[in-house]
């Protein structure tokens, strides 16, 4: 049998992360046209919802009979006393690395691996790839803004007056953005949390290891992020790794053609064209009793129609919202004032579908990074509400840098609050012909919206880095294919 490699991805189990890691690794298969295959090494989970959720996708995707292998990982010790699901993450895959290294020592000769792909969270693999003298790759599901701050994290830990950016003064220099305030730090860096700090700037420092660093981004997007940390500005004196902005990565689950339309899409089928805001908060995001009665207030004073996914608090010991009970949750009175305007779903709902129906003219959302790309895919503009992880740096850059969202003030003391009448006037904002903030929003989604597209066809900037990553993993000359 003749020898083809393979490329060996390592994805996270979250939301956010697996699917996005496959499909770019889906994106890299076909652009490879066969030159290797895709071996996915699967983590159990750490908890039972989320393996289910695992599960679902690998019966699904091994189905499709695409040229992939799912090698199931075995189960580890879970770390306990962990700051944050980051450094959970971190330490979780530590526990893997002598799996992932007979895993990989185990392909077939036929099969070597020619590239290890891992999670923005999982560097502590690179040792098993230099080991193995095989190139390591990270695939990044954030932005490449959020990744720069990372890069510069041992820098920046020097202007620390405290032990976190809240106590910082002035702003922060993340190369190719404008000057950060420092309530725009991510949530996990604002706080007097050093071990948070910690782990970013570990996975920072271990990502100048890497061969390459593939990005959910476009050039087009994030251009002066991009040209900064190639420029060697985020840490100076050393080269970056070549940086491969192959996004927008987005991932659409196939639909059967006799499969019923969900409750939320059947509703929208009935509102008029880009009349509805969509509000919804990632796959950890909640809100406790006195913000859901503000954003209650907020939505029917507004007068916009709504779709608005509510979640009721995390599941304890984790930070995955329950369904919302909307007998306990909701004002009274409240679905009866906004019948016929208004549709509350209290549970997962499918976000992709409903950002690219005709009827969504706006989104409230958490600011997660495959949430910002899918409303910039559809063109619909964004009031952000960023809640935990990277997502308040996401926020800065979607309304300083790239224009395409109206800013909502909070407050950042008290959970990120955010009372009724400052909801009502961003959705005013973002909703009403008449406001010219919301206007010039709308304008440049458009834009992205049209340059997204441009990016990924033939001849397209991702389209390019993308077959250029192919040349390099095969090690062709020149990036030819
Ligand atoms: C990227 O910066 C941060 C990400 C996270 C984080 O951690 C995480 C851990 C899990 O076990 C499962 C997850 O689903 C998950 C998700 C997550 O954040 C989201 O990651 C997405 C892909 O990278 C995307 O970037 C979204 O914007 C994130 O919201 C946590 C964190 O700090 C605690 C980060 O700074
Ligand atoms: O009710 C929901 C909530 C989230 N999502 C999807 O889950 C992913 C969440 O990823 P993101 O990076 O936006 O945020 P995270 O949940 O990782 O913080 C996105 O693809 C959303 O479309 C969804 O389909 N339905």
């Amino acid at each position: 049998m003749a020898s083809r490699p393979t490329v060996v991805l390592i994805p996270l189990w979250g939301s956010g992360h697996f699917m996005s890691a496959l499909e770019a690794g889906k994106r890299l298969l076909a652009a490879g046209g066969g030159a290797f295959s895709l071996t996915v090494l699967v983590m159990q989970a750490p908890t039972q919802a989320k393996a289910v959720e695992v599960e679902g996708h690998v019966r699904r995707e091994a189905a499709l009979g695409l040229d992939i292998r799912f090698l199931q990982l075995p189960a580890v010790e879970h770390p306990t006393d962990c700051v944050d699901p980051v450094e959970f993450a971190s330490r979780y895959v530590e526990l893997h690395t002598p799996h992932v290294k007979a895993a990989i020592t185990g392909l077939a000769p036929s099969s070597r691996a020619a590239a290890v792909v891992v999670d923005l969270f999982f560097t502590a693999l690179f040792d098993v790839a230099h080991e193995l003298a095989v190139p390591a790759y990270v695939y990044f599901a954030s932005p490449a803004a959020f990744l720069a701050l990372m890069l510069r994290l041992p820098a920046l830990r020097e202007d620390l007056t405290g032990p976190g950016f809240a106590e910082m003064e002035g702003t922060v220099d993340v190369p190719g953005l404008p000057p950060v305030p420092p309530s725009y730090m991510p949530a996990c860096l604002v706080k007097s949390k050093i071990q948070s700090y910690d782990s970013f700037e570990y996975h920072g420092r271990r990502y100048m290891e890497a061969r390459g660093i593939i990005v959910n981004t476009t050039v087009e997007l994030e251009a002066s992020v991009l040209a900064a940390i190639a420029d060697g500005r985020c840490v100076p004196g050393r080269p970056a790794p070549a940086l491969h902005a192959i996004g927008p990565v987005i991932w659409f689950e196939q639909k059967d053609d006799d499969q019923l339309q969900h409750e939320c899409v059947q509703w929208l089928d009935a509102q008029p064209p880009a009349s509805v805001v969509l509000l919804c908060f990632g796959s950890m995001g909640s809100h406790d009793a006195a913000q859901v009665r503000e954003i209650a207030a907020g939505l029917q004073r507004s007068g916009h129609r709504f779709l608005w996914v509510l979640r009721g608090p995390p599941v304890a010991g984790t930070r995955h919202p329950t369904d919302a009970n909307l007998d306990e949750l909701l004002p009274e009175g409240f679905l009866e004032a906004t019948a016929g305007r208004g549709l509350v779903w209290p549970t997962w709902a499918p976000q992709r579908e409903i950002l690219s129906h005709a009827a969504v003219g706006g989104f409230v959302t958490h600011c997660g990074w495959n949430s910002v790309l899918e409303s910039l895919w559809f063109g619909v503009p964004m009031v952000p509400w960023p809640l935990y992880g990277e997502q308040h740096l996401n926020a800065f850059e979607l309304v300083a840098g790239v224009g395409v969202a109206v800013a909502l003030e909070m407050d950042r003391k008290k959970g990120f609050f955010v009372e009724a009448a400052e909801l009502e006037r961003a959705v005013r904002d973002l909703m009403d012909g008449g406001s010219e903030e919301g206007r010039k929003a709308r304008a440049k989604v458009s834009e992205t919206s049209a340059e997204f597209r441009r990016a990924v066809g033939d001849g397209g900037s991702s389209c390019t880095a993308l077959q250029r990553l192919v040349a390099e993993i095969l090690e062709l000359p020149d990036g030819r294919r």
